[in-house]
């Protein structure tokens, strides 16, 4: 039997794809287009997304042999290597932090609680910076000349845009009276309306950031109404195109939370 930690590898490979797949998605690659990413394609994305998979795997064996983070790292540090070099692209750079460092808390608490593992994540996190070098990327220049955290900031927070944006807003949008579908674009709403996203900071500036907050409020409206939110995105998508504008870090997180409902298995359709 296949154990906790290679189930859970899976299935954040399997929420990175489900992310992928979700069309439309305002600047962000989805099945109809690239978005405002000409450097990028579907199948880039999934190209990229094999790298991440044999990550995972290894990252989730490396944890099974209680080695320590920095193995951890490395196995992280390597992969976005591979992932330059094989897909010619950063796109899963956020993602392959995230989700190991999700996989390495899982690994250090008895059970699937979400407050705990919150816990586990900020611990690790806590331990990771403080070792680790700077770099010059764009969130670092964004830190540096404005108080956005983006990815560091939710770190070491214990994801709060996981465990207490996303899950929170797909769960209540079930319990209110609505279906998967409708949950899924509840909880894209929501991050996008909350998400400290230091990629729509670096392409756009504050107002970028700001349109993207304010369409996910407009989102999250448009799903509570059963207005046409589709419609809605799709024409935001070519708002986000002719701004350059995108939003990888809210496609992070959303990856993140598809890979957790899946591990919990909210997301199946309950048997008749
Ligand atoms: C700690 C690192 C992840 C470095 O982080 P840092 O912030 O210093 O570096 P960035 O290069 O900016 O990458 C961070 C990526 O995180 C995503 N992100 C942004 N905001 C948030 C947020 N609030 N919460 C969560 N995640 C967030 C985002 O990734 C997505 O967007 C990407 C495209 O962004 P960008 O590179 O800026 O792309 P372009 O606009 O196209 O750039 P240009 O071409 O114009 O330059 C895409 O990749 C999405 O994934 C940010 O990009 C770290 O790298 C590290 O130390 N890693 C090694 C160790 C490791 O991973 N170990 C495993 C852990 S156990
Ligand atoms: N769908 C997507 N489009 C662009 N960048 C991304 N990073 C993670 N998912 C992404």
């Amino acid at each position: 039997m296949r154990s906790e930690l290679g189930t859970l590898s899976l299935n954040l490979v399997r929420g990175a794809f489900m992310e992928l797949y979700l069309t439309p998605k305002p600047g962000l690659v989805d099945l109809i287009d690239s978005g405002s990413h000409r450097d990028l394609s579907l199948q880039r994305m999934e190209t990229s997304l094999k790298i991440v998979s044999n990550y995972l795997a290894e990252v989730a064996e490396s944890l099974a042999r209680g080695e320590e983070l920095s193995a951890q790292v490395r196995l992280g540090v390597e992969a976005e290597t591979a992932m330059l070099q094989t897909a010619g692209t950063n796109c899963h750079k956020g993602y392959i932090f995230l989700s190991g460092l999700l996989l390495a808390a899982r690994a250090q608490v008895a059970h699937r609680d979400e407050g705990e593992l919150g816990l586990a994540v900020a611990r690790l996190a806590q331990r990771f910076f403080d070792h680790a070098q700077p770099e010059a990327t764009n969130g670092s220049r964004i830190r540096h000349n404005s108080e956005a955290q983006g990815v560091r900031g939710e770190a070491l927070a214990g994801l709060p845009s996981l465990f207490g944006a996303a899950l929170p807003a797909f769960r209540h949008e079930l319990a209110g009276g609505g279906n998967r579908g409708t949950a899924v674009y509840a909880m894209l709403g929501r991050l996008m309306a909350t998400v400290e996203d230091t990629t729509a900071l670096h392409r756009c500036g504050k107002e970028g950031l700001a349109t993207v907050r304010e369409d996910g409020r407009k989102l999250e409206l448009l799903v509570l109404q059963r207005g046409d939110f589709i419609g809605f995105l799709a024409e935001r998508n070519e708002a986000y195109i002719s701004r350059n504008l995108t939003m990888g870090g809210v496609a992070d997180l959303l990856a993140l939370a598809f890979a957790w409902l899946a591990h919990t298995g909210e997301l199946q359709l309950a048997a008749s």
